[in-house]
């Protein structure tokens, strides 16, 4: 089942070679014998998964129609809502809440006849980079199992670093795809604001949030990505008047004479490991091979996005948290004696520190007597770095970095830490701020076995661009990573 794409399993389902069902179970098998010392999933729906391939196979017999992911098992970050099944957020607030309708990205998976086969975990609300901010559970990573999957679509990542899907769903407000993918040795693209729809993402940065693609390979992210792009008018921030490319189209077409470019502000960061810098270097080289003319150049505005990202995110995060007031649905306290002590105690119990501190420190940004000082300040920074990222897209097709400074750490280590936590999100933040899209590669290891992530950005709608250049880069490289599970 391992080496085929996507489409090629696809094309043997329908073809009647291989069953939805065969597909179906050898996942569930997986599932099985993995989920124990993974912790990936929230919630698992195997039962619904098998009756849904065997629907899908009595169609296939009967020469009826089938969609483009008929019988693929894809997993889905628990803030992203579906209809009757229950979507925590991984936290105690929504523990029992279940969505009446289905995220605008569900419906197109269904569309296509996926099999839905889990809710992943995250950190709580998508707020942190280890996973470690679960009410529930702590993910580990599958490559080494002391160590993170990274954050906040940890459950994701980890689901398909460790073969237990082939495709998973994740969400990216500073990082949250592109990090775990780089933890886990897998690809995970976060796309241009407002080409997926957000519609049924329970939102954590309105302005910033976008649902990605995770897969083991560059083309079977180019595969799903097509599926999930488009315009939605239950989303009043989805692109209007898209164009929808074909990703998968022309990603072999090679990267001759692409003008790359690397920010030296990236690679002068002071707390970049070595080993990171080192593989870096070494694939600038490869894609110098491939034919792309890569060189430095100087991006200043990226070494200061880390204040205004966590200011913007959390003003976001304390309007779009002040919902869950314990009335209409969440976590109720159990005694209280006015609606005001039931709001506060339901809201002090329900969410979890990082949440809590999320929520004050948005507040404080938009207090007045502050707003000027943070939050405008921040929109004003904000403005700028997109500015700056477009001119940079006038002379390169492709702008690289890192993912991360640090390697996968050991779990317990930054957790006591928020600042520590917050840092290792320096490569990714800007690239939410200025909206543009960008992917997390493999593109190396390091000397103990561990993944090194390299980061693909490219301008707006030209998540062709960056696919081409991955595939190219991916297939040169040829990486492999052994996995404890
Ligand atoms: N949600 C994200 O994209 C992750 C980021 N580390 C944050 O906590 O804000």
């Amino acid at each position: 089942m391992k080496n085929y794409s996507i489409k090629e399993l696809v094309n043997k389902i329908q073809n009647k070679e291989i069953s939805c069902e065969e597909v179906v179970s050898y996942y569930i098998k997986n599932i099985k014998e993995k989920e124990e010392s993974i912790n990936a999933f929230i919630s698992l729906q195997e039962e619904k998964a098998l009756k849904k391939a065997k629907e899908l196979d009595e169609k296939i017999a009967k020469g009826e129609n089938v969609g483009k992911l008929s019988g693929i098992p894809i997993a889905i970050k628990d803030n992203l809502c579906t209809n009757g099944v229950a979507t925590t957020c991984a936290s105690k607030m929504l523990e029992d809440f279940i969505p009446p309708y289905d995220a605008t990205v569900i419906k197109k998976l269904q569309e296509e006849d996926a099999i839905l086969i889990g809710k992943t975990n995250l950190d709580e609300f998508a707020m942190g980079s280890s996973t470690e901010n679960s009410a529930f559970k702590i993910t580990k990573n599958p490559i080494d199992k002391s160590r993170v999957p990274g954050g906040s679509s940890g459950g994701s990542a980890a689901a398909v670093g460790a073969n237990m899907v082939p495709l998973a769903l994740g969400s990216d407000t500073g990082g949250s795809i592109r990090q775990p993918a780089s933890f886990c040795g897998i690809i995970g693209m976060k796309p241009t604001y407002g080409l997926v729809s957000r519609f049924g993402l329970i939102a954590f940065g309105s302005s910033l949030d976008q649902v990605g693609p995770f897969s083991m390979t560059v083309e079977d992210n180019a595969y799903l990505l097509n599926i999930l792009a488009g315009e939605d008018d239950l989303d009043g921030t989805s692109a209007k008047n898209l164009e929808v490319k074909d990703y998968t189209e022309g990603i072999d077409s090679g990267i001759k004479g692409m003008k790359i470019g690397i920010p030296v502000e990236f690679i002068e960061e002071e707390g970049l490991d070595e080993e990171i810098k080192e593989a870096i270097f070494k694939d600038i080289e490869v894609l110098r091979e491939l034919g792309a003319e890569v060189e430095e150049f100087s991006l200043p505005v990226t070494k200061d996005g880390l204040a205004p990202y966590y200011i913007i995110s959390s003003a976001e995060a304390s309007s779009n948290l002040a919902r869950f007031d314990s009335i209409r649905y969440g976590y109720r306290t159990k005694d209280y004696d006015s609606v005001e002590e039931l709001v506060e105690k339901s809201r002090s119990e329900g969410f979890g520190k990082e949440v809590k501190r999320r929520i004050m420190l948005g507040t404080y940004a938009l207090s007045s007597g502050y707003y000027d000082a943070y939050y405008n300040k921040a929109q004003k920074f904000r403005a700028k770095l997109k500015h700056d990222f477009k001119e940079a897209f006038k002379k390169y097709d492709i702008i690289i970095g890192p993912v991360s400074p640090i390697l996968p750490f050991k779990i317990g280590e930054r957790c006591e830490d928020p600042t520590a936590m917050y840092l290792a999100d320096i490569y990714t933040i800007n690239i939410n701020l200025a909206t543009v899209p960008a992917l997390s590669m493999p593109g190396g290891k390091s000397s103990e076995g561990l993944p090194i992530g390299l980061q693909l950005i490219g301008d707006v709608f030209t998540e062709d661009k960056i696919y081409k250049v991955a595939y190219a880069l991916e297939k040169k490289l040829n990486l492999n990573f052994e996995r404890e599970v």
